[in-house]
């Protein structure tokens, strides 16, 4: 019986050891000889790959067996004792080696790697199977087949790089756009975005949205070459030059991995519920948002972002769901709905709302603001949708050759929310202490019993931007209009990139100020902000320079990390609210007091006057009016009484001078009481205002002690001068976010829904420029077409 030592085990494993590495080394060259082969050449000869995998095949059987069983590798039995169990095992083992082997598999796990951005050119030998052909709805749209672009049956596409939007735990979104399904692959995306939330801020989310293929495209005989699988892999395939004979059916690629891939059938709606939901959410959370669309001209931003009469874009279902989540909450407390859109047209931007002078851009400790750019304040979804049919149809849009009715702008939409919500039994409790704050001494016991009693306001800002298009200068037009607005699109979405490399490369100097757009977008990028991108694609090959471009920058924006995202939250301590009611009241009384001592002089004074009447002439029926005064238009007609005339000779009778004499006395009496009784007023007011005065002063000092007062975002004293109505800063200087809610311009107006419905899109053109009304207003006369309507995108040529 052989006895196994401790040396015979160490020698075994030493053999088994070498022996593994040496197969290893073995298998790992073939692998490499074959990928180097298949790189040069797509078109190898089938023997040559078939001998290769066939070797391959060899020597993985061989090596899986000791991998098996380590023990029995130098006296490897030829049969196994279970040969059918064993050839299944290795049958299978060998098949999912051989698939490991494929280059495109290697591509693919490289490509899922955690945080990988990895991509990489491969060649696609394999011929797409039907389940595949089945994910990309856009081949079917195509009639087209991507010919090599296989996904690997068995490899396991890891969810690690979805990312975490910092909402914090407690983001429940209220209520889901109806019709949305939030499948179990949403779920998992949520639960690994939370555990991304690693403090550092979060990733910007990117997304991609692939468009049908136009109907001029397909009359132009172009091929699909985006393939969407499992929602978020995009897979692009460079097809061969038809003039290149020699390499007609060579194909390349690129695979790139996203937050989520939209197909061409993908829904508003789903696109919405996908990217932009839960920034609503955490908007009215008091945290900032962004969403931009990005890509080339006719790619589909416009669509995604404003859409049709129909088919609204995320701006439109953003704002009925904000109104919606609004219209819930209603009794948590009082909600503010601001709004701004602005265009940036050749480096300049102009307000859409209030179109004027064009708008220069400052920078506060806020952020960047456009000075005087108009801030609607707006009470439904209605109203915005004028708002926003107004804004878009002072846009200006051209005819390009890629896009007939082209964004020639970036267009900002900013919808600032403003929160102030008080709980219900806080609520309660404010009735209760106005009415007991009229007693000073209950309310040191109010402030001992509710201490924890607060309320919060809450600011956060969502901004959705439609990126006018990149371009190539031979793809648009020659002209030389177009040519400047093209540069000036360009160049900025130049800055864009370079602001994009920076914040990758994580240098300190970002590049912000090379455009305006990078500085309206500085927020979004580097800022305390949730962001997300939509990067929109066509299908169709003639496009395929411009959709590799925008899947490079998308690919590469996956890397910058915004700052983490608290709430713009103001927490008003039970001091300051105590102190805001105390300071009410004490102006209530004040007032109160004003009138009294009003009222009191007005008394004297009618008390002196009838003295004076009634020294003149003491009659007992003018003493009597005195004691109770008579109205003022009652007296020149008493004034026009017969007087007692002396020749009457009942003048001046003994009897007459005595009741004189009383009425005087009497008189001189009530004045004297009522000057005591006023300056008795007048002393009780100027104590109380003093010890009011006094106890404001302490309640200050106390919360001046109070950890974070001083801090920005910290604890505030009310005092009065802090509670008086602050002026207003004049046009163009920096502003406090408050003072973000108040129209700066001159010219900017609330205006009804009715100001805005009836203003007709009578304006074509504004400042030479050619504005979406205009368009419209050719558009309507042609086709009045519901999809032309002013303010939504155009409809496919
Ligand atoms: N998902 C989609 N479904 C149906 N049609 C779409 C879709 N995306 C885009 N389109 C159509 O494609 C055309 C071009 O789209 P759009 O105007 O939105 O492009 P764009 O990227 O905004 O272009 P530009 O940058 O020149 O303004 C439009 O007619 C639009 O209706």
């Amino acid at each position: 019986m052989p006895v196994s030592t401790r040396s015979q085990v160490v020698v075994h494993q030493l053999q088994d050891d070498s022996c593994q590495e040496q197969r290893k080394r073995e298998i790992k060259d073939q692998e490499e000889s074959q990928m180097v082969n298949l790189g040069r050449n797509p078109h190898h000869g089938l023997k040559e790959k078939m001998r290769a995998l066939t070797v391959l095949y060899e020597q993985q059987k061989q090596a899986s067996n000791p991998v098996k069983n380590p023990t029995s590798k130098h006296e490897e039995p030829r049969f196994s004792t279970h040969p059918s169990v064993d050839l299944l095992d290795s049958k299978r083992k060998n098949e999912k080696e051989l698939e490991e082997s494929k280059p495109i598999c290697h591509v693919m796990r490289e490509n899922v790697m955690p945080n990988s951005t990895l991509t990489r050119n491969f060649v696609m030998p394999q011929p797409c199977d039907a389940e595949d052909a089945k994910e990309n709805v856009a081949l079917g749209a195509g009639n087209d087949q991507i010919v090599g672009l296989s996904r690997p049956r068995n490899v396991n596409i890891s969810r690690t790089v979805a990312r975490k939007l910092s909402m914090g735990g407690n983001v429940v979104p209220h209520s889901e756009p109806r019709g949305v399904k939030r499948g179990n692959e949403h779920d998992l995306e949520t639960a690994s975005e939370k555990q991304e939330n690693d403090g550092n801020g979060s990733r910007i989310l990117v997304f991609v949205r692939l468009r049908p293929m136009a109907k001029k495209e397909k009359e132009a005989g172009s091929r699909c070459c985006v393939r969407i699988v499992n929602k978020r892999d995009v897979f692009l395939t460079e097809f061969a030059s038809e003039n290149d004979y020699l390499r007609l059916k060579r194909v390349r690629g690129r695979h790139f991995t996203f937050d989520s891939a939209f197909p061409d059938s993908t829904t508003q709606l789903e696109v919405y519920s996908t990217t932009t939901a839960e920034l609503v959410e955490a908007v009215l959370q008091g945290k900032n948002g962004s969403v931009f669309c990005y890509g080339a001209t006719g790619a589909g931003k416009t669509h995604t972002m404003l859409g049709t009469v129909e088919n609204p874009g995320v701006m439109v279902l953003a704002i009925k769901d904000l109104f919606n989540k609004i219209r819930q909450r209603s009794f948590e407390g009082n909600h503010v709905v601001q709004l701004s859109y602005l265009e940036v047209y050749n480096e300049t931007v102009r307000d859409l709302l209030s179109p004027g002078r064009p708008l220069v851009l400052r920078e506060d400790k806020h952020g960047i603001v456009a000075a005087g750019l108009t801030q609607y304040r707006a009470y439904s979804t209605d109203e915005v949708m004028a708002l926003l049919q107004q804004g878009n149809r002072n846009r200006t849009t051209e005819p390009t050759r890629a896009n007939e009715t082209s964004s020639r702008s970036h267009a900002i939409l900013q919808v600032i929310s403003l929160q102030i919500s008080i709980s219900l039994v806080c609520y309660i409790t404010f009735l209760i202490v106005s009415f007991l704050l009229c007693h000073t001494q209950v309310l040191v016991e109010y402030k001992v019993k509710d201490a924890s009693n607060m309320v919060v306001q809450r600011v956060g800002k969502l901004s959705l931007i439609d990126l006018a298009g990149s371009e190539r200068a031979l793809a648009t037009d020659q002209r030389t209009l177009r040519s400047l607005e093209g540069a000036n699109i360009n160049r900025s979405l130049l800055a864009l990139s370079s602001c994009i490399n920076a914040l990758v490369e994580g240098k300190k100097h970002i590049p912000y100020r090379n455009s305006k757009l990078t500085q309206l977008l500085k927020d979004s990028l580097g800022g305390a902000c949730n962001t997300v991108m939509i990067a929109n694609i066509s299908p169709s090959n003639l496009s395929f320079g411009e959709t590799q471009n925008t899947l490079h920058w998308a690919d590469r924006a996956k890397e910058i990390r915004t700052k983490t995202c608290d709430a713009n939250e103001v927490q008003i301590p039970d001091s300051e609210t105590d102190q805001t009611k105390l300071l009410l009241e004490l102006q209530k009384e004040n007032r109160e007091l004003r009138m009294q001592l009003a009222r009191q002089q007005q008394k004297l004074l009618t008390v002196q006057a009838q003295t004076l009447a009634a020294n003149s002439s003491p009659t007992p029926s003018t003493t009597s009016s005195l004691l109770s005064p008579a109205p003022a238009s009652a007296q020149p007609h008493e004034k026009r009484k017969p007087r007692p005339s002396f020749l009457g000779g009942n003048c001046f009778t003994p009897e007459s001078k005595k009741k004189g004499a009383d009425v005087t006395v009497l008189l001189r009496k009530t004045v004297k009481e009522l000057e005591a009784e006023i300056g008795r007023l007048k002393k009780d007011h100027a104590l109380q205002i003093k010890q009011k005065d006094d106890f404001i002063r302490q309640l200050s000092q106390k919360g001046s002690k109070l950890p974070g007062t001083g801090g920005e975002g910290g604890r505030r004293i009310v005092t009065r001068a802090s509670a008086r109505p602050k002026q207003q800063p004049p046009q163009g200087e920096l502003k406090s976010p408050s003072h973000r809610f108040l129209s700066p311009a001159p010219t900017a107006k609330k205006r009804s829904f009715w100001d805005i419905a009836m203003n007709s899109p009578s304006v074509a053109t504004l400042n030479g420029r050619k504005t979406r009304s205009h368009v419209s207003s050719e558009a309507t006369t042609a086709a009045p077409s519901m999809l032309l309507q002013p303010g939504f995108a155009r409809q496919r040529p």
